[in-house]
This record gives C-alpha cells, sequence and structure tokens, in this order.
C-alpha cells in the first residue's frame, strides 16, 4: 500500500532530515512511526502525501509514485496533519460535505459515515456550529472523520492523539483497528509509546533521520517493552 525506498531529504542549507529511509506498509498494516523530536517524521510523512519535494528515493502509493501521479496518489490517501488548518468560516457539516464532494462521496455513504463517526466522537450535535467555535480538540476530532469518510486505502496521521481527551483517543484507537481489519492500512506518527506498542502490528524507529529499527512489533520490541527498547536505541545506537 506504501512503499518508501532510499527516500531522503534536505532543506535549504541544512543536513540531511531524512536519509536513506526505506519501508514497506502493507494492506491492514497498523503502522507507527517513533522518534525523538526532530528525528524526521513530520518530514518523512509530509514526502508520502505528497505535500514536500524531495531529492532522492522514491515513494509508491499502492504502486503509483508519489512524484509521477501525486493526484492519483490523493485518491487513495487522506492525511491529518499534526495541527491541521480547517476553514473556520465554515461549519462542521458544511466542511465534511466540501470533503465529501472533492472525494465524490455518495449521498447515502456520507451520511451514513458521517452519522456513524460524528456519533463516535461525540461530535453530530456540533456539526451545525462555526469552525471557529470549535476547540483544538474538536477541530481534531472533525479533522479524523473528514479523513474517514472518503473510506481511503492508507490514512496517514501525524501525531493523531494529541489534543484528544482520553475517551475520543479510545474511540480512535478502536476505528484505526476497524479500518485496517477491512483492509485499509494506517501509517501514523506517535510518541506515545504505551499506544503505538498495544496498537501497532509493525513499528519503525527513526533517529536523527536514519531508520534504527523496523518490523512487527514482536520482533521490534523482543522480551522488553517498547519503551525500553526506544530509550535504549535512543541513547546508544
Ligand atoms: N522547513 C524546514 N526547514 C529547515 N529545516 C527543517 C524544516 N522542517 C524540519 N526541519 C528540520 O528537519 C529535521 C526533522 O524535522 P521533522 O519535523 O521531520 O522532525 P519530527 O520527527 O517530526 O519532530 P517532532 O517529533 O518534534 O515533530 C529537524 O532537524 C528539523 O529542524
Amino acid at each position: 500500500m506504501l512503499t518508501i525506498r532510499h527516500f531522503t531529504k534536505s532543506y535549504k542549507g541544512g543536513k540531511k532530515a531524512v536519509d536513506d529511509l526505506s519501508l514497506v506498509v502493507e494492506r491492514g498494516d497498523i503502522y507507527g512511526f517513533i522518534g525523538h523530536n526532530g528525528a524526521g517524521k513530520t518530514t518523512t510523512i509530509r514526502a508520502v502525501v505528497g505535500v514536500l519535494d524531495f531529492e532522492q528515493g522514491e515513494i509508491e502509493i499502492d504502486g503509483i509514485s508519489i512524484k509521477k501521479d501525486p493526484l492519483a496518489c490523493k485518491a487513495k490517501l487522506a492525511y491529518i496533519p499534526d495541527n491541521p488548518d480547517l476553514y473556520d468560516h465554515l461549519t462542521g457539516i458544511q466542511y465534511l460535505n466540501f470533503i465529501g464532494d472533492l472525494f465524490s462521496v455518495s449521498g447515502a455513504n456520507r451520511e451514513r459515515l458521517i452519522g456513524q463517526y460524528g456519533d463516535a466522537f461525540q461530535l453530530t450535535a456540533s456539526l451545525g456550529d462555526l469552525i471557529s467555535s470549535y476547540s483544538h480538540g474538536m477541530k481534531q476530532k472533525l479533522a479524523i472523520i473528514s479523513a474517514l469518510i472518503h473510506e481511503p486505502k492508507l490514512l496517514v496521521l501525524d501525531e493523531p492523539f494529541v489534543g484528544l481527551d482520553p475517551k475520543a483517543a479510545h474511540t480512535l484507537k478502536t476505528i484505526m483497528a476497524d479500518v485496517c481489519s477491512r483492509g485499509s492500512a494506517i501509517f501514523f506518527s506517535t510518541h506515545v509509546l504505551d499506544t503505538a506498542e498495544k496498537l501497532c502490528n509493525k513499528i519503525a524507529i527513526i533517529k536523527g533521520g536514519r531508520l534504527i529499527a523496523h518490523g512487527k512489533t514482536e520482533e521490534v520490541r523482543g522480551e522488553n517493552s517498547l519503551e525500553d527498547v526506544f530509550m535504549e536505541l535512543i541513547d546508544h545506537d
């Protein structure tokens, strides 16, 4: 579903933010991407979703190159940045309909999915209100619902749990497991190691722009907790 080969990115005048990163996310994977602040997670994610150009390597979504055919790739994926920038002058439901139109979601599917996810995140009653009146967590929930209503094959999330209350975080974890059990794939960054360990079937750890461990969660973690492995690798590798 997502193949990254030898991805390398430098910003102007800087050293390599990500250096020769390769990994594969398959159908049904919940793939956690962890690393210290400044490790290169957002850089990788932004390149994967086609909003950041890069000089070396190849990224494919469902076999299609993000460089050669970004529009075809974007039709297959949904991306929620760490700080989603929504249209404040729209109401929640107007925004969801705007996204629904963009991705040609049928009326019946739109109604069903907005109802299902709106209720799950307890946002239904606020969908008629202006986004400018939403709290940070409500905006985050709306962004998540907007990503889910077009049933993407690949969901890419940058720090999705930040700003969510415990109930909403639990709802999101349940939904992530559910969409992957139905054949989609999720690639997401997080600093919440406990959640990553419980939720993800695969984990990648990035340090200073280089991938230092990746694979099945139980293999990356071995006999230890993910937190122990992470600390060990970050401190000594
Ligand atoms: N627009 C930019 N211009 C120059 N350097 C940048 C830019 N964006 C990121 N960097 C640098 O690239 C490196 C990787 O940053 P990135 O945002 O990908 O890290 P991250 O793993 O997402 O960090 P965090 O956990 O803090 O969000 C850092 O050294 C950062 O300073």
